[in-house]
């Protein structure tokens, strides 16, 4: 799976519940239309869209779980209970939440990523900081990512991707480091090969959520730059 997403786009195809694409059928069908442009793998949310996504498209999946719970702000594939879901599916690499806050039921990230390991799938570590990167790696992750950079309250907050970040963790880490969060134009994803050096890199709302491509368009109508 990762020699075939290296240096290549996987495309997020993620509509959550009360978004208006939320649908297996149709997140099966974005999957498809990345494959048809090029896209190399897919991220997916949730055991039924990935499913789906696996039955109409050949891609390489990384699959997420999306739940919140009350006692954690933690909700990126928080707990044993969603790996399990998608240990049913063929997803590739599992990827997480491993940021530093408390998981839900006391949950221990370690145990979650040696569940992944023992279901025989990759970890991928969603981290918002460069220390969370840090100690991705140390604890065992398969390849790192910068997702959450800019949804912690403690991390860097920007309208586009934290190349300073990217550019450190790829210098000083040893794990493939994937850029993902906030790649808004094809600028951007040149940038994040070109001068930070990242292994491969995920894009989702600019080509998967049409609201949010819908609102950039008329932002330049209201005279605001985006
Ligand atoms: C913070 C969070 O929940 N991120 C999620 C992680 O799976 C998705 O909602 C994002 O769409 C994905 O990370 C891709 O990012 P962007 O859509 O910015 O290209």
């Amino acid at each position: 799976m990762l020699e075939q997403i290296k240096n290549k786009l996987v495309v997020s195809c993620q509509a959550l519940p009360e978004e208006p694409l939320h649908s297996s059928l149709i997140m099966g069908r974005m999957a498809l239309a990345a494959e048809l442009g090029g896209a190399a793998g897919i991220r997916a949310q949730s055991k039924a869209d990935i499913l789906e996504i696996e039955r109409i498209c050949s891609l390489p999946v990384i699959g997420i779980v999306k739940r919140k719970y009350e006692d954690s702000e933690v909700f990126i594939t928080a707990t044993e209970f969603e790996v399990n879901e998608l240990l049913e599916t063929n997803c590739a690499i599992i990827a997480m939440d491993a940021t530093k806050r408390p998981r839900p039921n006391g949950t221990q990230l370690a145990d979650l990523l040696a569940l992944v390991h023992a279901g025989g799938r990759l970890a991928m570590a969603d981290c918002s900081t460069f220390e969370e990167c840090l100690a991705a790696q140390a604890l065992g992750f398969d390849v790192v990512s910068t997702t959450l950079c800019g949804y912690t309250s403690y991390s860097e907050q920007l309208d586009g991707p934290n190349f300073a970040l990217l550019k450190r963790c790829v210098t000083e880490l040893q794990v493939p480091i994937i850029a993902e969060g906030k790649i808004n134009t094809p600028e951007d994803l040149r940038r994040v090969y070109d001068e930070c050096g990242v292994y491969s890199a995920v894009v989702g709302g600019a080509i998967t959520r049409p609201q949010q491509i819908t609102a950039r368009f008329v932002k330049v109508l209201e005279g605001s730059e985006d």
